[in-house]
């Protein structure tokens, strides 16, 4: 399980600082895919870098499996918004870079390396520099060099934002069955409603309170059966309806 607990943080700009968490308290199970939606400017992000340790709490704690996420030594991989890939290395390499920091014999990353490339359709561009990618191809690339190192937690930024309707789609089948085959736990920031409930086996919507803390309303529960036909069941579009009137309840505020 991924806890967090207790935990306050703030942005310091100058004197003045922008109170974000303040005592917060979330669970996240192990092994499912978690989506999490809200208004911009609600957290979403911070909270993804409080958990990827690129960011650290004031107060409390955030563990996974009962282990401090703050030690480095921890299973996990984040796909950043703008993608985070070095500019200066190509494809290949970009993806190859998790397996090498963890010496995994060198044999072995080019065979995890190429089966990857094959499955996200970007074997074609191995040899590329990201500056010569687009923005689809780049997320792409990012995705593969996340999932590569089969991480225990994948922490992701909007991960299919800059891929067109079919692209997405096809990542989003790939993301379920890489998930399926390492019972990764996925914690997911997405803005799409339709995303969030054909993804995600839990729904945590966040929103600002009163007082401008980022609090999480009640979780939803989505676990629905069938993947193949949920996107035309009824209780697919039930749980997109029950997931808008909440968004729209927190527009209102
Ligand atoms: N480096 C920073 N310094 C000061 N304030 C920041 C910083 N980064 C974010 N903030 C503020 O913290 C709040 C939450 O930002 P965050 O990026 O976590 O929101 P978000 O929910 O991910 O938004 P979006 O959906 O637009 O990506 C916002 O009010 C933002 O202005």
């Amino acid at each position: 399980m991924v806890e967090i607990r207790d935990v306050s943080f703030s942005y310091r700009q100058g004197k003045s600082s922008v109170n974000l968490f303040s005592s917060c308290t979330h669970t996240f199970e192990k092994g499912q895919v978690h989506a999490i939606i809200g208004h911009s400017g609600c957290g979403k992000t911070t909270l993804l870098y409080l958990l990827s340790g690129l960011l650290q709490p004031e107060a409390g704690s955030l563990s996974f499996d009962g282990n401090d996420l703050l030690d480095r030594q921890s299973n996990r991989a984040i796909i950043l918004q703008d993608f985070g890939l070095l500019p200066w290395k190509r494809v290949y390499d970009n993806i190859a870079l998790g397996l090498r920091l963890k010496q995994v014999p060198q044999e072995l990353i080019a065979e995890k390396v190429m089966r990857i490339m094959g499955e996200i359709g970007i074997a074609s561009l191995s040899r590329s520099f990201p500056t010569q990618l687009s923005g689809g191809e780049k997320q792409r690339c990012a995705i593969a060099r996340a999932v590569v190192t089969e991480p225990d937690l994948l922490l992701m930024d909007e991960p299919f934002s800059a891929l067109d309707a079919m692209n997405r789609e096809n990542m989003q089948e790939l993301l379920l069955k890489i998930q399926r085959r390492h019972g990764m736990t996925c914690i997911m920031v997405t803005h799409s409603i339709e995303e969030a409930v054909y993804l995600s086996d839990s729904i945590h919507v966040m929103e600002r309170d009163k007082q401008g803390s980022s609090v999480f309303l009640p979780t939803i529960e989505n676990n629905h059966q069938k993947r193949d036909d949920y996107r035309k069941s009824p209780s697919y579009f039930e749980t997109c309806v029950q997931l808008r009137k909440l968004l729209e309840r927190g527009n209102a505020q």
